[in-house]
């Protein structure tokens, strides 16, 4: 009978002996005995394989209640065992247990409600962007969390975001210890469980086994015993996938919602082989998103597939103290630098921070013009001769308006760029237009916006146009290659195996000739009687005429998780500015297309991927032909509804109209 009673967390009375039925578990803060009217289970939050969590009053305050489902003799062992666990447990990063009740038939935990749920849902389900202080923040917890409990001999085994909790300021809270033990009961425990059922305990019973098998460590896939190295490397796809908002293995730019590995039929087995023998680990954060270098290669160290070039919590707690000091200290010079440009928001921010983690102050648009007006020598060919070939009174004259919209989209950073020249040297009938989408980083894109024009400048009539836009293409690839490398070799650019690139498409209209010329994905339709004509082919690996000519050329063509991608950086696209690691394979060569314009064409759209992807060329054409007939408009609208639609790139759209339209036209 209770001896003495006190009030622990909470203000709930402890009733000695505060022990479980068993006797095995005990806390003297952690009230193990609730008579039943003190709580009351409400609706469920989550069902797990081996437990309903609840959202719950206790002492009236709002907690969670996580039930286990208990049908078997060694589940009730299971229960004492976390419980045992939990009671020791007491860490910020930790969740809170307040009570528990270990007494038949109730068998509940309860802990602290967080209530912005698990950081998988979030990512995932809410679409949630943490701003990068925000993910270094969590990560500092939860690597202070797994510090702590591995200083307390305890090995986690279920490190993955679905049991990382955060609460109403975003704290993490590490959670769910169903599969926690002692590191010196380990080699038993896996032993036994080898043994028994022939499959590693915990996440491999439960039916779907992808979300648990992708943070385990080769070693752990190969059946050797868990050690705090196990966590290690969970730790680094966990937070890899924080940074990236990608899961695992999947790649969430793929057409549609077919994103699981399971989903792309690539199987368990084959995954396991992949991650054990090929190496395979999921895409690294880009460079380009802001993040770190440092923190880049601590995520490669956490993963590496030996466990004792892992670092230890203690090692990984230092290097994050240390990288978000760095970011505080870079944050007030800049704030001192650039007060005035504060009033912008979060771009400007973005771009300081993208500067910063490429350790380098390159403006590679300014860079672009420098470069191709220094190979100009202050001389432009022009156009003339292209024109004299023409008999004014006989050709058709398109009557040119343009306009165009760029958004950033979902995206963290805006990597595509664009450039509007019509009437390019003063030249009445000639006019230019361009997209490039840029990826690895804005680099290439920005630099080839204003490289690519110039360098056509500069070539002018001395060929005709589509070799003028094709020598344009090559020169403005070679023209950054070699930058980027001039800057590697001066130490401006301190990642070795930093490789940006872009798609490019332009358009170049001589009275009435069009050209188009395309490299990648980004796509150009003339719309004529009402009808989209595509004058570019997209130039992805899932092509197989491209798919040859990458190979035919050296390049290595695999299909990876979805879909076909060129060599180790799984590139989709086969032609590209930039992307020295892939040349030549993936060539900057632009196919061209020639078109006669006549009285029967209406309109010209351009666009990034970010359109395409998710609006048909017919589509297009309907949305134009429902707009005010004002091309910036139009550009916007098409911009706008792709974005609605789900577009998870940024998207960049160019309209010219090819005869005159009246802005009060609406429909056809
Ligand atoms: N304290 C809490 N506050 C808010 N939500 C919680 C809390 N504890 C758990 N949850 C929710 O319930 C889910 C399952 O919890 P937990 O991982 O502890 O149970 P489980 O049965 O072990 O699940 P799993 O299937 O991952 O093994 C969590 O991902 C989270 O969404
Ligand atoms: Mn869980
Ligand atoms: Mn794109």
């Amino acid at each position: 009978m209770p001896q003495q009673s006190y009030s622990g967390k909470m203000g709930l009375d402890i009733v000695e002996p505060n022990t479980c039925v068993r006797g095995c578990c005990s806390s003297n803060s952690i009230p193990l005995h609730l008579p039943p009217p003190s709580f009351t289970l409400l609706s469920p939050v989550a069902k797990g394989a081996e437990s309903v969590v609840y959202e719950a009053i206790l002492d009236g305050k709002k907690v969670a209640a996580k039930k286990p489902i208990l049908s078997t003799s060694e589940e009730l062992d299971k229960f004492h065992k976390e419980l045992q666990l939990l009671c020791k447990l007491h860490h910020p990063g930790i969740a809170t247990l307040l009570a528990a009740h270990a007494k038949p038939p109730n068998y509940i935990f309860f802990f602290e409600f967080y209530e912005q749920s698990n950081l998988a849902h979030k990512l995932h389900v809410q679409e949630w962007i943490p701003d990068l202080d925000q993910a270094l923040l969590i990560t500092l917890q939860l690597a202070k969390a797994l510090q702590y409990l591995h200083d307390q001999g305890i090995i986690h085994r279920d490190v993955k975001p679905a049991n990382i909790l955060l609460d109403r300021s975003f704290s993490a809270h590490l959670a769910d210890f169903g599969l926690a033990e002692y590191k010196k009961d380990l080699r038993r425990v896996s032993t036994e469980n080898w043994r028994s059922s022939g499959k590693p305990t915990g996440g491999f019973h439960k039916k779907n086994m992808v979300g648990t098998l992708i943070y385990m460590a080769p070693e752990i896939l190969t059946k050797e015993v868990h050690t705090e190295k196990s966590d290690v490397y969970s730790f680094g796809v966990s937070i890899n996938e924080l940074l990236t908002g990608i899961i695992p293995y999947t790649d969430i730019r793929a057409e549609a919602q077919a994103h699981t590995v399971l989903e792309m039929n690539y199987t368990e087995q084959q995954l396991t082989a992949a991650v054990v023998s090929g190496g395979l680990r999921p895409v690294l954060a880009g460079i380009e998103s802001g993040v770190p270098a440092s923190m880049l290669s601590l995520i490669q160290k956490c993963w590496d597939a030996n466990p004792q070039n892992r670092p230890s919590f203690n090692d990984i707690v230092l290097e994050l103290d240390g990288i978000l000091h760095q970011r505080k200290k870079m944050e007030k010079e800049d704030l001192s630098l650039h007060q005035s440009s504060i009033a912008h928001g979060h771009r400007v921010m973005d771009r300081i921070n993208n500067l910063h983690s490429y350790q380098e102050n390159i403006n590679w648009s300014t860079q672009g013009e420098y470069l191709s007006k220094k190979a100009s020598v202050g001389v432009h060919s022009g156009f003339r001769i292209w024109l004299d070939s023409f008999d004014d009174s006989l050709t058709y004259q398109p009557v040119l308006s343009w306009g165009s919209f760029a958004t950033c989209g979902r995206r963290e950073s805006m990597e595509d760029t664009h450039f509007l020249m019509p009437y390019i040297c003063d030249e009445k009938d000639v006019h230019v237009f361009g997209v490039f989408d840029g990826h690895r980083g804005a680099a290439a894109a920005e630099f080839s916006v204003q490289a690519l024009p110039e360098f056509l400048k500069i070539i002018g009539s001395t060929c005709s146009p589509a070799d003028a836009l094709l020598e344009a293409f090559v020169r403005t690839d070679v023209a950054f290659r070699d930058e980027l490398d001039s800057h590697r070799k001066s130490k401006r650019v301190i990642q070795k195996d930093w490789h940006p690139g872009c798609t490019a498409a332009a358009a170049l209209i001589v009275r009435n000739k069009l050209f188009v010329a395309n490299a990648g994905d980004c796509r150009t339709i003339l719309c004529r009687n009402r009808c989209p004509i595509a004058l570019s082919r997209d130039h992805v690996a899932s092509c197989p005429e491209e798919r040859k000519r990458v190979v035919s050329a050296g390049g290595q063509v695999k299909w990876q998780v979805d879909t076909w991608r060129v060599g180790p950086a799984a590139l989709q696209v086969t032609r590209s500015i930039g992307d020295g690691d892939l040349k030549p394979a993936v060539t900057a060569e632009p196919e061209i297309t020639e078109t006669v314009l006549s009285v029967e064409d209406e309109f010209l759209v351009m666009a990034s991927d970010g359109l395409w992807d998710v609006v048909s060329n017919t589509e297009v054409i309907t949305i134009i032909r429902n707009t005010v007939k004002e091309p910036a408009m139009c550009s916007k609208r098409l911009a706008t509804e792709a974005a609605e639609r789900g577009s998870k790139d940024n998207i960049t759209v160019i309209v010219v109209f090819l005869r005159p339209v009246s802005t009060a036209e609406r429909v056809y």
